[in-house]
Parts: structure tokens; C-alpha cells; sequence
């Protein structure tokens, strides 16, 4: 949602073209051996000698789902763009690895026959994955004509690749190297060398050996709760949370001391705040002198009132926010009244679980921990961006207790097959094209504040067309379903999704959004053909049934409107008080032409174009009437017309009756309106009614909260 779509880009779908060319006469070699054989010393030179340091993208390849069992072959028996499943090829790596879109290095079979493996959504860590000496297991081997005319392994599931240890009884014996070497084989070794190894390459794998060799209990004590360490710094909080938790049950002392924080670490990594408090308070308990549980503990503290009670310090936030690039901030997701329900034909969607007022939270979400990246750097934003498929992919294989939350996330056509995310081989079975899909259908894409104390404008949405830079995945939010007449409003601050209503509403209703802005409605349908539906509200119905006549009408009044009013706003200085005058007139001759053109009531259908004709001239004639009371009250007039454009429903208001102002409906949010109400507010103020100022003020206040998800520093 808010990403931009490729068919706006021409360079884009050019390229689309190119790869699917390119997969197309791949498949045409389906089935065939591979033409040319690959001489192991010139491949392995090759490699070490090619010039990686150009622009590289990635096509998907054909979808096929995660496979679930395996038995061996060996690289002569493949066939070229075949999946050749129930099978499994072992390999043994030659070269060091390079990375591009893929890891990939260049490796051998049991036979020596040699090739290039490449493992997509491998995340960038310290250690290197593919070394030489490594040996893996490639399930469903995918063999693939690469783009140079060659042939290798392409591995899109991460849960396709098992890497073995030295002593893994599937390593056959022409590979056994000098590593499992009986001198070689204690633990102790292993566990010096994980030690010498930390912070470096091989040291999981230094680990995972020492475990594998046999170690007495207490040396496995160490060993596992060396290894949490490790899990905890490649974000593996399942596996670090294992390691303790066996640690636990046999150790005392400094050993339980050190088990019990890292436990809370994983904890407080996985947003489980009420365990981890827990496990701070016993740890502060049995080792009083222990400073760092005690700032543990107050910050998961203060993450557990957040996540059950909704309350931020939306100051703090939006400093950290504005400090941090990305913005990823350490604050707990808070689920307010509402909850996930069937929505018969639409799916699943949010309903309250009571009424609200507008302007209340709904819940407030941290993007997935790591799963939101700041693509800036790559200017374009297309839909799910490769980089986030691979942190999502990584999140889920190294923490399988987190898949619940994306499992039945919305995928469109595609199908699953049955056992995806179950645990095979110790691990979840992971099917990277269902998450492409869930990404491409449930990201949204948002932008972050400039800097501390500029924001000027709303930054959750902006109007077609603008680049929003950064993109995350939001998986409480993502059930939500679209209306162009939403009654909620997503704002952002760093990566906390904000989510408030922009009415009041009963409660088991349902909560909508905007997919996309409609400022310009006419375009709408053709960004959201992605989701596969239909958008059925008044405003998409009004909009087919709205002739292009008609809008170009609008459109042109409009583009007069705007000239007039950049002489106004120069003239304003000026003494041309009649000038002024003669403009004004125009200007409202114009609006009120515009205004001929709608049929359906405002209230039910907003007329957007109007509203910002509305708008403008209200501001135009604030920033003119300073000193003119006349004109203030013009503005005052023209300002309430704009809102009542958008659907609000306001009594009183109006100069010299004693009504007050009072919003008895709020209308659609546009990010205008917030310079709407100021300007309501600055036009009483000039005209004395301070009590009518007052209430405009509010109202400001109340839009402020909802667009940009909080009022603290609405001042
Ligand atoms: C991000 S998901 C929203 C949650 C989804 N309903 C579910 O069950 O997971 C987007 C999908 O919801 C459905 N949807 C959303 N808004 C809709 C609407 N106004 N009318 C019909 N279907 C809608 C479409 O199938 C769309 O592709």
C-alpha cells in the first residue's frame, strides 16, 4: 500500500520485458542437459579472477513451492530448468563466496563435477556462508540457465539448504578432510576455536562442532550458552531462547547469572515484555549488584505499559524517530478495541470491539523488528523491494515462533503447499515466493520525518504520484481492507504504524483504510488492480458515473481559480483594496460554477476538487484579511464551505451567533485540512471571536492527532 507501480515507469516495464525474455528462452532448454561442462581448475580461476562489481537484478524464477522431503542425486542426473523434487544433490564449496543478488560461490558433487551455486535471501552477516571446504545439502535442485550462457544451482527456499557439520554422518568419505582429523575432534578444541573464531567467520560453525564432538555436560553448558550469544547477535532469539532455557534447568552461579539476562534479551527482542520482566525480576533478585538487569528491567517495564495500556511518550518517539536511519525504535505494539473478524466475502478485517470517538487510537504497531528498510538510497520503490523479502524470509527461518503472525496473511491466488513453516530438519520449512507475495500485498510504503522539529506536513500518506522511500510490513494492520470513505487513518512515527478513527464509531463495525490516497479518484482503480477487487464505495460509485466532461470542467475552473489567488495572496500587501475586492468576487463566481457541477450531497460523497478550491481561497484571504476584519470573515465563511466540501457536518460557526462551533460528524480526511483549521482559527482571532478561535483550535488539535498520530507536539 503507497508503493508506486511499475506501469508508471516505462525504463521499468522494459526491463520486466527483458527478464521474461529471458526466462522464456530458458524454458526453452527445459529438460535438456547442459551443453557445456564445466572444467573444474578453469571454473575455479574464473571465479577467483571475475570483476563482481556490476549492477546486478533479479528476476523471479518460475514459482515452486518449498519442498518437504528429499532423497540423492548427483549433478549429472539434472536437467536443465526442471525442479527435480523429492531429491537431494550434497556439494562441497571451492571457492570463497561472492555477493550479489545471491550468495554464490562456485562448488563440486561427489563426482567433481563442478558448477555455480547461488542462494538467494542469505542475509549479510559477519561470517561468510559459503566456504571453501563447506559442504551442504541442496534439496529440489533447481538446475538454471544463467544469463551468460552458463548453468548453475539456483536455491530460492532458504529451508532447501541443510549446511553440514564435519562429522555429519551424509558427508561421504572422499570428502573427509583434515577437520575430522580424530586428534582434532574434542570439544574443547571446538570451543577454543568458536572463541578464537567470535566476532569473526566460522564461528557458529566452530561451535556447532564443538556441540557435535561429544563435550561433557558442563563443557555443554558453556558451549550452548556461548552459542545463545551467537544466536542473539544473528537475531536466532527461538534458538538463543532454547539454549538458554536448557542452561538454566542445570546452572547456578555467574553461568545463571549471564543465562538469565541473555534470556531476557531474546525475550525482549521477541516483544514477549511480560517474560522478560519476569525473568529481569528474578535476575535483579538473585544478583542485587547486577546494573545492567536493572535498565533491563525498566525498559521492558515501560514496553509492557505501552503494549497493555496504549500510552506512548509520543515525544520521545518522534525524536528517536528523526535520530535513527532507518527509524526502527524500541517501543512495544499496543492493540487497542479492535480485533480480527470475517468480513464474509471481502476476508478478514478489523472490527471494534467497542464504540470510539474520533481521534482515538486503535492500535499502534512496530513494523516487524528489522522489517522495515529505508530505500532511499535505491530511489525507487516498486512494491515489495528484494531486500525486505530477505529480511522477512531470515526473520521467519531463524524464528519460527513469529510465523503465526504472517501465516494467514493475505496471498491472492497463490497456493501454498500444505507444511509450509512447518519444522523440518530442525528448522521452518520456508517458501520465499508465498512471502513475496504476502510482502507485495501487505507492505505499506512510508515516509519518515526530515529531521527532528520539521515536520511540516502529515508524513504517513502523501498524494499519488510522491516516493515513499521506505517500506515495512505491518502484520496486525495488514488485515485491514480498503474504502476510499475510511474510517481510520494510518500515520507513522519511525516504525510505528499509528492507526486512529476519523469518526466515531459503534461498536462491530468495521475499520477501513485507504489503500492508496483518492485525492485524485479517477486514477484509483487502476492502483488498486493489484489487490483484485473492486473498490464498491460512493465516492468510486459517484466517480463512474461523473462524465470526463465534467471533470475537465472542474478541472479548468480550478486552474482559473488558482491564477486569481496567486494574485490575491501578491495583492494582499498591497493598499488595492478594491483590486482585492474585484478578485474576491471572481473567485467566488468560480467556486460556485465548480459547485454546479456536483449532484450527490457532500456529506455522502466529498467533492474533493472543490474542497481544495475551497481551501486555498480560505487561506488566500487569511493571509490578505490580516487587519481586514472583512476579509477574515470572508475566510471564515469560504473555510467552513471547504470543510463541508470534505462531509463534515458543523453547527455553528458563523460570526455574531451565539452557536459556538461544534462538529457533529468529521468528514474525510485530507492532509490540507489541518492548514484549514488554522486558518479558521487565525480568521476568528483577527475578527475577536477568541472563544470561536478556541474551538477551531481544537478541532486543529484533533486532525493534527490523527495525521500525524499524536498531539504532544502539536504546539
Ligand atoms: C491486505 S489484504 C486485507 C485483508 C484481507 N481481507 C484478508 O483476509 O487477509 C487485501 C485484500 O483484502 C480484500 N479487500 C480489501 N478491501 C476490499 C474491498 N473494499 N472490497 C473487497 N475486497 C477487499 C482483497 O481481497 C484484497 O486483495
Amino acid at each position: 500500500m503507497n508503493t508506486l507501480q511499475a506501469q508508471d515507469f516505462p525504463q521499468i516495464l522494459e526491463c520486466i520485458e527483458d527478464q521474461k525474455r529471458m526466462l522464456r528462452n530458458a524454458q526453452s532448454y527445459a529438460g535438456q542437459r547442459p551443453a557445456r561442462k564445466n572444467e573444474p581448475k578453469p571454473a575455479v580461476q574464473s571465479w577467483l579472477l571475475a570483476d563482481l562489481h556490476v549492477v546486478h537484478s533479479s528476476a523471479l524464477p518460475t514459482l515452486y513451492p518449498a519442498i518437504l522431503r528429499a532423497g540423492k542425486v548427483l549433478f549429472n542426473n539434472l536437467v536443465l530448468e526442471t525442479h527435480h523434487r523429492g531429491t537431494y544433490l550434497l556439494v562441497r564449496v571451492l571457492t570463497p563466496q561472492n555477493r550479489m543478488t545471491a550468495v554464490m560461490a562456485i562448488v563440486e558433487d561427489e563426482k567433481s563435477e563442478v558448477f555455480l551455486l547461488q542462494l538467494y535471501h542469505q542475509v549479510e552477516m559477519t561470517e561468510d556462508i559459503l566456504v571453501p571446504g563447506g559442504i551442504l545439502i541442496i534439496k529440489d535442485p533447481y538446475l538454471k540457465l544463467t544469463a551468460d550462457g552458463r548453468h548453475g544451482l539456483r536455491v530460492d527456499h532458504v529451508s532447501d539448504v541443510v549446511f553440514l557439520l564435519a562429522h555429519d554422518k551424509r558427508v561421504p568419505s572422499c570428502w573427509h578432510s583434515e577437520l575430522t582429523n580424530p586428534q582434532l575432534k574434542s570439544a574443547d578444541f571446538w570451543k577454543t576455536k568458536g572463541n578464537e573464531f567470535f566476532g569473526q567467520s566460522r564461528y557458529q560453525a566452530a561451535v556447532e562442532q564443538a556441540l557435535d564432538s561429544s563435550p561433557r555436560a558442563d563443557e555443554c553448558h558453556i558451549i550452548k550458552l556461548n552459542r545463545s550469544l551467537a544466536f542473539l547477535r544473528t537475531n536466532s532469539f527461538d534458538a538463543a531462547l532454547v539454549d538458554v532455557n536448557s542452561v538454566l534447568e542445570v546452572v547456578n552461579g555467574k553461568t545463571k547469572e549471564k543465562a538469565l539476562f541473555r534470556k531476557a534479551q531474546a525475550l525482549y527482542s521477541l516483544q514477549r515484555y511480560r517474560e522478560c520482566c519476569e525473568a529481569l525480576k528474578a535476575l535483579c533478585l538473585d544478583y542485587p549488584d547486577n546494573a545492567a538487569a536493572k535498565v533491563k528491567l525498566s525498559e521492558a517495564v515501560s514496553r509492557l505499559a505501552e503494549q497493555t495500556t496504549g500510552k506512548y511518550q509520543f515525544k520521545k518517539l518522534h525524536a528517536e524517530a528523526a535520530r535513527l536511519r532507518p527509524p526502527q525504535l524500541d517501543h512495544a505494539t499496543y492493540i487497542g478495541p479492535v480485533e480480527i473478524r470475517q468480513s464474509g466475502s471481502r476476508g478478514r478485517n478489523l472490527f471494534t470491539t467497542k464504540a470510539v470517538k474520533t481521534g482515538d487510537l486503535l492500535f499502534c504497531e512496530k513494523a516487524g523488528d528489522n522489517l522495515l528498510i529505508d530505500v532511499n538510497a535505491n530511489c525507487f520503490t516498486s512494491g515489495a523491494q528484494p531486500e525486505l523479502i530477505t529480511i522477512l524470509v531470515q526473520k521467519l527461518y531463524r524464528n519460527p515462533s513469529l510465523t503465526s503472525a504472517v501465516k494467514g496473511l493475505h496471498c491472492g491466488s497463490y497456493s501454498p503447499v500444505q507444511g509450509t513453516f512447518d519444522i523440518i530438519d530442525g528448522m521452518p520449512v520456508i517458501d520465499s515466493f508465498l512471502l513475496t507475495r504476502i510482502l507485495l500485498l501487505n507492505s505499506f510504503g512510508c515516509k519518515f520525518p526530515e529531521k527532528a522539529g520539521a515536520l511540516k506536513r502529515p508524513v504517513g500518506i502523501d498524494r499519488l504520484g510522491n516516493l515513499f522511500p521506505s517500506l515495512g510490513l505491518w502484520t496486525f494492520a495488514s488485515h485491514m481492507n480498503h474504502s476510499c470513505l475510511s474510517n481510520a487513518f494510518r500515520s507513522f512515527n519511525g516504525d510505528m504504524m499509528i492507526v486512529r478513527a476519523i469518526a466515531d464509531i459503534p461498536v462491530d463495525a468495521e475499520i477501513t483504510i485507504q489503500y492508496l490516497n483518492p485525492f485524485n479518484p479517477q486514477h484509483q482503480q487502476k492502483y488498486i488492480i493489484n489487490w483484485a477487487f473492486v473498490c464498491d464505495c460512493a465516492m468510486c460509485e459517484d466517480d463512474d458515473h461523473t462524465s470526463d466532461i465534467v471533470i475537465a470542467k472542474r478541472k479548468r475552473l480550478g486552474e482559473s481559480l488558482q491564477q486569481l489567488l496567486r494574485l490575491l495572496s501578491r495583492r494582499g500587501g498591497s493598499s488595492g483594496t478594491a483590486s482585492i475586492a474585484s478578485l474576491i468576487r471572481k473567485s467566488s463566481d468560480l467556486l460556485a460554477e465548480m459547485e454546479e457541477t456536483y449532484i450527490k450531497p457532500a456529506e455522502g460523497v466529498p467533492r474533493l476538487t472543490l474542497w481544495v478550491g475551497y481551501r486555498d481561497f480560505a487561506c488566500a484571504l487569511t493571509l490578505t484579511g490580516a487587519g481586514l476584519s472583512s476579509n477574515s470573515q470572508k475566510a471564515i465563511e469560504i473555510g467552513l464551505k471547504a470543510l463541508r466540501c470534505l462531509g463534515f457536518v458543523i453547527e455553528g460557526g458563523s460570526l455574531g451567533s451565539n452557536q459556538g462551533l461544534v462538529v457533529k460528524k468529521w468528514g474525510y480526511m485530507e492532509p490540507g485540512e489541518l492548514d484549514c483549521w488554522i486558518c479558521l482559527k487565525t480568521a476568528y482571532d483577527c475578527t475577536g471571536s477568541h472563544e470561536l478561535a478556541l474551538a477551531a483550535e481544537g478541532c486543529a488539535k484533533v486532525c493534527y492527532r490523527i495525521q500525524l498520530g499524536e498531539a504532544e507536539t502539536f504546539q
